[in-house]
């Protein structure tokens, strides 16, 4: 066919460099830019065949998140603005690792196994319809997509449109807060040098001064996420640079595509505060804790989590606040389909990706509710709250802007300063480490990858080290963007939490065929 010729000669435009094999990983392909532009060429007709397969709108998104900036990437986004199903990132690796001569039997082996009608016109080159959105953050296209497909249902399909849906959302719920200072609306805001600057600038036109955005990192001079975003902070447990922040001032970072969210304040012995993810979770789920009761709603609402969950903040939920818990694997899309079989779904990664999911029925009951005219002041007042947090979440994906908005707001609600929030429950001190063996995958998991299951002997060693120290935990997995075994280690004291992980990558060395020099103690 006349599509499949026209395959063969541009793509030869865009040759594949020989024997480098890439792998769709937990965020679509991320390497070095200048091995990509073969991907991005067969990533164009694997979003073209997906789109006739699931006969909707696909996104593609070019990013590497928060990745060097040398590096770049690029990922799918399935109809509903959810990450593109599991098979399809077979596909894609399928797809970006043919050689050259491959390239073709590999693309019809994938139109045969979906069974895609391919008798229409020569379109796989060119789709027929495609909007080119420029410059925007990874939410902002998931939610876009979404649009598309439900018929402007979840909102209008433009940035603009996702502007005023959020902050519409947002002034709704802080308006009417009464005394809140200039200091309760004002942020610092850390854009890593990313797209999450420019846009966040563009939204704030549109919040009515009730958020005031002190912005840093605006990409205007320093680098992408060099020194500075949610990944360094939240792994270097420390600020960003170029952030003027003073003391017990509120301040935030997001990553270079603007899809994760930490915040953080200095106390004033100078000391650094960081609220994750997981303090991030605790606050929203707290929140519509306590609106299902006001309203007297009976529904049914989760916290998912990974294994890289603080124990604290498991161990604060579950027990104190009586929430049902899901630990699954790390990567958004396992967090993302658990919280769908809830009727409100919080999930959250430590690293601040993460946001709120409702069911319908969930969205339904809270509508009539906030409708009814017999019902009481309170259970009203709880009802619109609820109705609001739903239109300022983006629940897509995780979205720094969109939870930075809910965060916001909930502080202004509760009228509670980042201290407070803060102080819900004291994380336990813990430490990640990076280990490079030959092969990664010789680590093989169970249990929400909380404990090993090969190569012999790893999880009996890590379990007896473990014993030696406090409310100690720890765990080991392949890294699914990285060349490497992560290793993860918490306990009742910094110096444990970095002896013990430091013991236990000694450990996944000896055991796991490290390479290069033995892991050396941390002190
Ligand atoms: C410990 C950690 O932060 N892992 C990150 C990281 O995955 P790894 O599989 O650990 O490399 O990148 C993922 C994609 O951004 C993110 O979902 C995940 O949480
Ligand atoms: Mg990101």
């Amino acid at each position: 066919m006349a599509q499949f010729e026209e395959v063969s000669q541009k793509s030869a435009l865009h040759p594949k460099p020989a024997g480098l094999v890439l792998q769709y990983g937990t965020a679509g392909f991320r390497t070095n830019a200048k091995n990509l532009d073969h991907v991005m060429f067969r990533m164009g007709l694997l979003a073209t065949l997906r789109s006739k397969n699931t006969k909707a709108t696909i996104g593609v998104m070019v990013t590497a998140s928060h990745n060097p900036e040398e590096d770049n990437g690029v990922k799918l986004i399935d109809p509903m603005g959810e990450m593109v199903a599991m098979v399809w990132e077979g596909y894609a690796t399928q797809l970006a690792n043919a050689e050259q001569d491959d390239l073709l039997p590999a693309l019809k082996d994938i139109i045969k196994r979906e069974a895609i009608n391919m008798t229409q016109e020569a379109l796989l080159c060119s789709p027929p319809v495609l909007s080119d959105y420029g410059l925007v953050t990874t939410p902002q296209l998931h939610y876009m997509v979404c649009c598309q497909n439900t018929q402007g249902q979840y909102g209008e399909a433009t940035v603009e449109g996702y502007y005023r849906k959020l902050s519409q959302a947002f002034i709704r719920l802080t308006k009417n807060v009464p005394n809140r200072t200039d200091d309760q609306k004002h942020l610092c805001v850390d854009g890593a040098n990313g797209i999450g600057a420019l846009k966040v600038r563009e939204m704030e036109r549109h919040l009515e001064r009730e958020l005031q955005i002190s912005l840093f990192n605006d990409g205007s001079s320093g680098k992408l996420n060099h020194q500075c975003g949610a990944d360094f902070v939240k792994v270097q447990q420390k600020a960003p640079t170029g952030v003027e922040m003073t003391v017990g001032e509120r301040c935030c970072s997001f990553d270079g595509d603007a899809d994760r969210i930490v915040y953080y304040y200095s106390s004033s012995a100078g000391r650094f505060h960081l609220l994750d993810g997981d303090k991030i979770a605790t606050l929203i789920s707290t929140f519509l804790k306590e609106l299902l009761t006001q309203a007297g709603l009976d529904l049914k609402m989760a916290v998912v989590q990974t294994a890289y969950a603080n124990g604290s903040s498991t161990q604060y939920l579950e027990n104190t606040m009586k929430v049902i818990m899901k630990c699954t694997k790390t990567g958004v899309k396992h967090l993302h389909h658990a919280a769908q079989e809830f009727d409100i779904g919080v999930y959250f990664e430590s690293n601040g990706h993460g946001t709120v999911l409702f069911s319908k029925t969930a969205e339904q009951k809270i509508k009539q509710l906030a409708e009814d005219s017999t019902s009481s002041d309170e259970k009203k007042r709880a009802a619109l709250l609820l109705q609001n947090t739903i239109n300022v979440i983006n629940q897509t994906v995780g979205d720094s802007i969109s939870d930075m908005l809910l965060i916001e707001a909930i502080l202004a609600i509760k009228g509670m300063t980042v201290q407070q929030w803060d102080a819900i429950y004291s994380d336990l001190p813990n430490r990640q480490l990076k280990v490079r063996v030959s092969n990664p995958r010789v680590i093989d998991t169970t249990d929400a990858e909380r404990r090993a299951v090969s190569p012999a002997g790893l999880q009996e060693a890590i379990d007896s080290l473990v014993k030696k120290y406090r409310q100690a935990r720890s765990f080991v997995r392949p890294s699914g963007t990285e060349d490497v075994v992560r290793v993860y280690a918490e306990a009742e004291t910094q110096e444990s939490a970095d002896a013990l992980a430091h013991e236990v990558s000694l450990a996944v060395y000896r055991l796991a065929g490290g390479v290069g020099d033995e892991p050396k103690p941390l002190h």
